[in-house]
């Protein structure tokens, strides 16, 4: 189904790793110096965005080389499959069809033999006419006063990724107001239902299994509250809708199966957005927003397939990551958004990427003898700046950043755009210039140090840079190029996942969790002292016994 190399037995690899001695040696303000047109060789445009990845530790053999490694480890046919509809979910026996859903030119994309785009666009003509009569304020509740409060409940793939858009584009918002549930602390419900009326409240209850404990406990808990403050069993209809892949599940919760909006057991939980999970989306910005956004997140899909490697931005980002990770063995990757609206950005892609790619099991069940997925971290600038930057610029890790920034902004107020991007654009440089002895040494002169302070203060005050980084350069944050900025990372992590020989769309590790977490709630129930764990653990859940 797909290939299964061990990429560290590539030609390309071993070429890589002699290539790595020469390029470590050389500093990246060198590698500027000896070539005036690295910014050309080194950025690609896509529509709106422009990605610049010269301040990264290559030369036009790295990308070269990198593209061969790609090229050997079957990227292309892995690609083409994906696509196709084969299932290259593998351990869940799953096709893999995100595109799918935002397959705005309508080709047929056959599952099975069955072209799944009817499906796909009956649930997305039911999303339309839904959220138009919510916001237009048609659907009416159970007194007869229009909606103004939606509350989607759900964890994981059905919380981040509307939170995340619905986040980026508040500029768009519409009348109504979102919340998000997910967590089974029961805070999360409480705090919510403070703010809301259950006359005017809808609820979304989205889960692709309806079985996820944290989601269904946070559901019967908004169902119970909607019926102890006036509302009777019939009023459900007209304010609980299902997202869901499982009819029987929400049939057995008591919604209107008119009320469930369908996905499909192809579409991962962390690559659900576009799906039926995206409906609070919808409501929150208007369908025709949400629309731009599968616009833009299919015509990504189209540069991503058709492009060669050496300009396609997906690609080339996913081989920088590799370059990082498996040779210069850095350990993270920071996503670094110049944009407040994007402020849940790294959040996201923290559970695309490392719930993706954290697997130590190739797609042969060997264990790997190779790094991996990165740690995904991340927050809007400035504020990291003034948090965690300090370590990216002179700690002992090496931290491989994305920046991201609008070149417009949709809150022109004053001069802060301009403030914003002159830090975005000065952190770049001073991680790639760092600061020399030399220079620390003439500033402390200049600030009319003695020689004693300056030979005591000039070591601290010393940059080495030469750490790499990505520029995000978009026009402004439209659903369109949001859209696009969601494939591209999508596809970044497929392209690592191909290449790293790992099955990135199953996630056995979180199932774990789930059963133990299983095991001991029957414990917790009973006033019994617990001896069945380890002693830290029989620890524990006693101490907390005794508290509670
Ligand atoms: O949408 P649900 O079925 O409720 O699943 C919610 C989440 O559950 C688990 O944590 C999975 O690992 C995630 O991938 C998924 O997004």
């Amino acid at each position: 189904m797909l290939p299964a190399i061990d990429f560290t037995q590539t030609n390309a690899f071993k070429y890589l790793a002699d290539h790595y001695i020469n390029i470590a040696g050389t500093g990246l303000k060198e590698l500027f110096a000896a070539d005036n047109q690295r910014f050309d060789k080194f950025s690609l445009r896509f529509e709106d965005i422009l990605l610049d990845y010269s301040k990264n530790r290559i030369d036009g053999q790295t990308v070269a080389l990198l593209v061969q490694l790609a090229k050997e480890c079957g990227v292309k046919e892995a690609t083409e499959a994906m696509f196709a509809g084969k299932k290259i979910n593998v351990t869940e026996n799953r096709e893999v069809l995100h595109t799918a859903l935002r397959n705005r030119s309508n080709t047929p994309v056959l599952v099975e033999g069955k072209d799944v785009m009817p499906g796909v666009n009956a649930v997305l003509a039911h999303m339309k006419e839904f959220s138009e009569a919510v916001i237009s304020g048609t659907w009416k509740g159970y007194t007869g006063k229009a909606i103004t409060d939606i509350v989607n409940i759900g964890i994981g793939g059905s919380d981040l990724g509307p939170v995340m858009v619905t986040e980026a584009l508040k500029a768009y918002k519409t009348h109504l107001t979102l919340h998000f549930v997910s967590n089974v602390d029961g805070t999360h419900i409480a705090e919510t239902l403070k703010k809301v009326d259950p006359e005017t409240t809808l609820f979304l209850i989205a889960s692709k299994t309806f079985t996820t404990q944290e989601t269904m406990a946070n559901a019967n808990s908004a169902r119970d509250w909607f019926l102890a403050n006036g509302a009777s069993q019939a009023d459900i209809a007209k304010h609980f809708a299902a997202l869901s892949t499982n009819a029987t599940a929400v049939e057995n919760f008591g919604i209107d199966t008119k009320n469930m909006f369908e996905f499909w057991d192809w579409v991962g939980g962390r690559y659900s957005l576009c799906s039926a999970i995206g409906l609070s989306i919808a409501l929150g910005i208007g369908f025709d927003n949400f629309e731009a956004l599968l616009d833009g997140a299919h015509a990504m899909d189209l540069h991503f397939r058709d492009t060669p490697f050496e300009e396609n931005i997906p690609v080339i980002l996913a081989l920088l990551g590799i370059w990082y990770n498996n040779f210069f063995e850095a350990e993270s990757h920071a996503i670094l958004p110049y944009d407040q609206y994007l402020h849940r950005f790294a959040a996201y892609f923290q559970q695309g990427d490392m719930e993706s790619n954290g697997k130590y099991v190739d797609r042969n069940g060997n264990v790997v003898d190779y790094q991996t997925g990165p740690l995904i971290w991340g927050e809007p600038g400035t504020n990291g700046q003034h948090a965690f930057y300090q370590l990216i610029h002179q700690g002992t890790k090496l931290v491989p950043c994305d920046f991201i920034a609008p070149a417009q902004s949709h809150n022109p107020i004053g001069e802060h755009h301009t403030l914003l991007l002159s830090n975005f654009f000065a952190q770049t440089e001073a991680l790639m210039n760092g600061k020399t002895y030399d220079e620390v040494v003439a500033e402390l002169k200049a600030a009319g140090k003695s020689d004693a302070e300056i030979e005591t203060l000039a070591p601290f005050k010393v940059f080495d840079g030469n750490r790499p980084t990505n520029s995000i350069l978009v026009k402004k944050v439209t659903p369109r190029t949001l859209g696009a900025l969601i494939a591209m990372y999508e596809h970044k992590i497929f392209v690592q996942g191909i290449v790293w020989n790992i099955y990135s769309f199953d996630q056995w590790g979180v199932e774990l969790g789930k059963q133990l977490a299983g095991k001991i709630l029957p414990e917790l129930r009973t006033a019994d002292e617990i001896e069945s764990h380890d002693s830290s653990t029989n620890g524990l859940i006693n101490q907390y016994k005794s508290w509670r």
